[in-house]
Formats: C-alpha cells, structure tokens, sequence
C-alpha cells in the first residue's frame, strides 16, 4: 500500500509503514483523494497523512469552529480539518493556484463538507489582511501555514493577531529536508524557515513544540 511520498522514504521505511498501517484512520473521501493527488506531477509537496490527522486532533481538542489553511494545494489537509469542524464551522483556504483546488473540490463535495471550505484564490498575504481589516483578528483557532516560504515570518505574525488566545499555529516544513541546519548563501527558502524557527524558540507569545513528523512541524500555541 501506498500512503504518499511526502516523508522521504517511507515506502520504503518498514517502520513507517508499520506506524501508518495501525494508526492511520482516513475518511474514504480522503484516502480516495490522497490517491488523486498522488497521480498528480507535484504530490510530493501534499502534507503527510500521519501530520495531517495529528493536525485534525488538535484542531477537534481546541473545539475548532474557525480555521485558516495558507497554501491548500489539491486540499487533503483542508479536507482532513473541514471534517473535524461544527456543521456552521469554516475554514479560510488560501491558494493562488485554481487548479490544485478543482483537483480537490469533488472529494470535499462528496465528504459532505464542500459548504465549510471559503476558498480565497489570491495572495495569501492579501487574504489575512482582509480578515483583520474585517475585525476578525482573534477570533480563529487554528492556523495552518504551508505556503511559499520566504513569506512565513509575515504569516506567522498576522496568523498570531488572527488566532485566539489557547489557539495552535500549525507550521509545516520547519526542518526542510535538513537544508535548515546549514542553508548555502541565496537559499532564501532555508534562510526564511530557519530565521523564523530561531525567533519562535525566543517567541514569549506562544509555547511550542517542534516535531520532527513530515518535513518537520512547529506547534506554536498562542498564550
Ligand atoms: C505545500 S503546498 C500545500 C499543501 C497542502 N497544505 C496539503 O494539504 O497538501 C503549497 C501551496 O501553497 C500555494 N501558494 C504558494 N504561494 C502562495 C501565496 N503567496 N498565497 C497563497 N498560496 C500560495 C501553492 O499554490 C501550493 O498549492
């Protein structure tokens, strides 16, 4: 069985494989989309199933009701999160790329969540200061941030004005394949996560955990 190449390896990992094989607990709509997506030329930038469910039982712990994903893709993880959400919950989804989001939408629709997705086709930047200037700034729980990587630090800081106190700050790819640990000269994207990594540690508004599942994920959450 397949379950996806975003951990390096882990067809290939007995132990993954193990792991997944008694922990992993899909809807049919998202194993049916996790299949689509990986047929498609960029799956290895999907998030991993395994973070993903762990992100989905936080987000169900905290009670979410309103959430935010920044860089959808074909949308397994909004999916996973939309299925945790109240009947009236939604989650802002950001993206600047239409037809990630048409690969996706047919599997919310038949999940029975499609009405709880607001997706926001445009800079993601634009669309969360939109939610501020709309006075929304702490009333989110959740907060996913998986998008272009030298804008993280600026979702970071509008995601901590946007999510309420007790809320979590999801970061996705805070190891970066190890290129965080020594990023060459001009490596913006290492550079970016790595700066951020290093102000969050020191960061007094929130308490985290940095875990090494996927590509690396931080739980910052807001005191
Ligand atoms: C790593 S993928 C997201 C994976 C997704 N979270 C999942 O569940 O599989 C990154 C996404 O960010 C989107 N993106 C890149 N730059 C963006 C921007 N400035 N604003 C919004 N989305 C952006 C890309 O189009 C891509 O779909």
């Amino acid at each position: 069985m397949s379950f996806g190449k975003s951990h390096t390896g882990r067809k290939d990992d007995a132990v993954m494989q193990y792991l997944l094989k008694h922990s992993l607990r899909e809807h049919p709509a998202l194993r049916q989309l996790r299949e689509k997506t990986l047929e498609h030329e960029l799956s290895m930038i999907m998030v991993a199933c395994e973070q993903s469910q762990l992100m989905a039982n936080l987000a169900r712990l905290i009670h979410t009701h309103k959430a935010i994903e920044i860089g959808v893709y074909t949308g397994y993880n909004a999916l996973s999160i939309a299925l945790t959400l109240p009947e009236d919950g939604k989650l802002i989804a950001c993206d600047v790329c239409e037809d990630f989001i048409n690969i996706g939408r047919p599997f919310w629709r038949l999940a029975g969540v499609e009405h709880k997705i607001d997706v926001r086709l445009k800079p993601a930047l634009q669309t969360l200061d939109e939610l501020l200037a709309a006075g929304e700034a702490e009333t989110f729980d959740f907060v996913f941030i998986d998008a272009d990587k030298v804008n993280y630090d600026n979702y970071y800081e509008k995601s901590l004005q946007l999510v309420r106190r007790g809320g979590i700050i999801a970061i996705d790819n805070v190891l970066w394949s190890g290129r965080v640990l020594c990023p060459a000269e001009g490596d913006v994207d290492s550079i970016s996560i790595h700066t951020l990594n290093q102000k969050i540690h020191r960061d007094t508004r929130v308490s985290l955990s940095m875990l090494s599942v996927g590509d690396g994920l931080t739980l910052a959450f807001k005191l």
